[in-house]
């Protein structure tokens, strides 16, 4: 009962959404399938006129002509109507997906970064990519249900001249193979569900051998016979599944087609006999021959859209939050218009997947115009502090405030205003060097005093040579484009977050491919900007880290020291240990209990 409901209500959804969008094309498609059943049926009515017309002896020549004529003219206007509905449907089916796939990128937007991290996630993010496809699809099952409906109900007025036990073998019969096309259907979407998976998986190995980008490595770490016999055997898993239920689908077909020859047979030896035996006319024989053709489609049809149903329906399902996002609950939360402390007091943190603590009872606070390096081992728990200090993850309750003000209570988005981030996996876009660092600030889009300026205190000057100068285009995408050295593109990034005028830079790890002396100097600028603008800096260089006012060291999630180069360096901690092996290793000259000047 509860499913029969759940499926109106998705009925329901897609209609409504396919009429909120163009009632004209939901009008248009409606008559125009309706007519469609119509004509059909009026067509074998019109046979069968014709037939019997002709065969008796004198016939009316011009009424048999004016029937043919109607009938092909109803014929015709089926065809100018269609052709029309076609144009009409490119257009709509066009605008309708970008609005399915532009409110999909908005709730996208709008889940948490911790949902979209989860790797169950990105399946479900294929899955909503399908689903929105089901939308049309399912509105169309629908309205060619109600023309098969309507069809089946008018073609069956044409047996009456047949006897009970034919009509019922044509059921019985018909209903065979609705139950083996219906199974074939079942066994197919069960199967393209697996299938979604095995496509993932060698999709991406497939992926992984066709960008040209990965070729040196792959060439070099003599990895590619083992990932293409890897994608061959992934590919050939997912060819067996669906070959499997080919073949089933073929038998099944074959099987449907034999019994459905046999019982044609019988009722057209029954036609036969009855026009010899004066009980049915040659025009009876044709309207009934088309008659069961025609329900026989319908039937099969009607299978094959309760197929399409189905299918749209699981995906539909899983689609309806994103459909219907639940309406906002508007709660008055505070808009911040510029961050003069952050405060996180006791901040503990595991990932959903997690067995253990990311972060344990972190304190810290963040003073307007505070340049702060977060040091520590991989997998310490840099990254994942930043994000919560950025609000990218929701922190807990209570641990997290913006100039007082908890986290929870405050407009995030008026907070985001105010931040640039550069993370370790930024985006390389593959437009003009113009787009690529204003796209932080759009209003400085064609400020080329601005670019300008900030390209050469990242050391970019060289890329101004270029004969397009700012307007050159990166990336492999267009021709006559160049691609940068991996410590240029970190460049890009880094004089993106400058553009943006905001009162707080993170840059995690924002340098690492860049040479040792471009950095010093980039980040030197950059510690060195405005005393109003607060920089958090997560690096592994300690050289940089000594030149900052605050100095956070992180060790398995815990902050283990707190202070800058000299208060650490006198701690004798792991920050001084860093320290010490670090300078060895760029050959500075250590002195045991020496305190050493920052480097920059
Ligand atoms: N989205 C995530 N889901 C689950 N666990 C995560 C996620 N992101 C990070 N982790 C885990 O959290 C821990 C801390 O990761 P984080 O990226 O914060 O470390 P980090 O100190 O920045 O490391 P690195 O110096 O290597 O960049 C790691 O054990 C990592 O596996």
């Amino acid at each position: 009962m509860t499913s029969t409901k759940a499926y109106f209500s998705l009925f329901q959804i897609t209609l409504k959404e396919v009429w909120n969008f163009d009632k004209l094309y939901f009008c248009l498609n409606m008559i125009f399938m309706l007519y469609n059943s119509l004509q059909a049926n009026i067509s074998i009515y019109f046979v069968a006129i014709i037939a019997n017309h002709i065969a008796q002896s004198s016939f009316d020549l011009y009424f048999i002509m004016g029937t043919a004529v109607l009938m092909i003219s109803l014929e015709l206007l089926g065809i100018l109507v269609g052709a029309y509905k076609q144009k009409y449907t490119i257009k709509f089916n066009e605008s309708f997906s970008v609005h399915q796939q532009n409110k999909l990128i908005t709730y996208m937007f709008s889940l948490d970064l911790l949902v979209k991290e989860d790797p169950n996630f990105h399946g479900e993010a294929n899955v909503y990519q399908n689903g929105i496809t089901k939308i049309l699809s399912n509105y169309m099952a629908l309205v060619s249900s109600f023309s098969i409906i309507f069809s089946f109900i008018l073609s069956f007025s044409f047996l009456y001249k047949l006897d009970a036990w034919i009509i019922v073998l044509l059921l019985v019969v018909t209903l065979c193979r609705a139950y083996l096309e219906l199974k074939t259907i079942n066994q197919r979407v069960e199967t393209t569900n697996r299938l979604q998976k095995s496509h993932r998986t060698h999709g991406y190995l497939h992926n992984i051998l066709s960008t040209l980008n990965y070729h040196k490595e792959l060439v070099l770490m003599r990895a590619v016979p083992f990932l293409q016999a890897l994608w061959i055997k992934k590919k050939r898993q997912a060819f067996q599944l669906s070959y499997n239920i080919e073949k089933k689908t073929i038998n099944y077909v074959t099987l449907s087609q034999v019994i459905s020859g046999l019982m044609k047979v019988g009722i057209i030896l029954y036609c036969l006999y009855s026009i010899h035996q004066k009980n049915m006319t040659v025009g009876d024989y044709f309207a009934i021959t088309m008659a069961v053709t025609m329900i026989e489609t319908n039937v099969l049809r009607m299978c094959s859209v309760c197929g399409d149903i189905h299918e749209n329906m699981s995906y539909l399902n899983r689609i309806k939050s994103f459909l219907f996002p639940s309406s906002h609950v508007t709660t008055d939360k505070k808009t911040i218009d510029h961050i003069e402390t952050i405060e996180v007091k006791n901040l503990s943190f595991s990932y959903p997947t997690a067995t253990w603590p990311t972060l344990q009872n972190i304190h810290l606070t963040i003073k307007r115009g505070e340049k702060i390096a977060i040091i520590g081992d991989n997998a310490a728990g840099k990254s994942t502090l930043v994000k919560l200090i950025l609000g990218l993850y929701p922190a807990p309750t209570g641990t997290v405030f913006y100039n007082g003000t908890k986290q929870e209570d405050v407009d995030m988005e008026s907070l985001w205003l105010h931040y640039s981030a550069i993370f370790q996996d930024f985006i390389q876009y593959e437009l003009s060097v113009r787009y690529n660092i204003a796209i932080s600030n759009l209003d400085e889009l064609h400020n080329d005093a601005r670019l300008t300026e900030i390209m050469k205190q990242v050391g970019l000057d060289k890329l101004l040579t270029h004969p397009k100068g700012i307007d050159a285009e990166l990336g492999y995408l267009t021709e006559g484009a160049q691609n940068l050295s991996g410590g240029q593109w970190q460049r890009i990034a880094i004089a993106r977050a400058l553009m943006k005028q905001s009162d707080l830079i993170v840059l995690d790890e924002p340098t690492s491919a860049i040479d040792p002396n471009t950095e010093l100097e980039i980040l030197k600028g950059i510690i060195n900007l405005s005393d109003d603008k607060t920089l958090l800096l997560i690096t592994h260089r300690i050289g940089i880290a000594a030149n900052v006012d605050k100095i956070i060291v992180l060790k398995d999630g815990k902050v283990t020291e707190i202070g800058n180069h000299h208060e650490l360096l006198q701690q004798q901690g792991a920050y001084a240990d860093m320290w010490i092996k670090q300078a060895k290793m760029y050959q500075i000259p250590v002195k045991e209990n020496a305190v050493y000047e920052p480097v920059i």
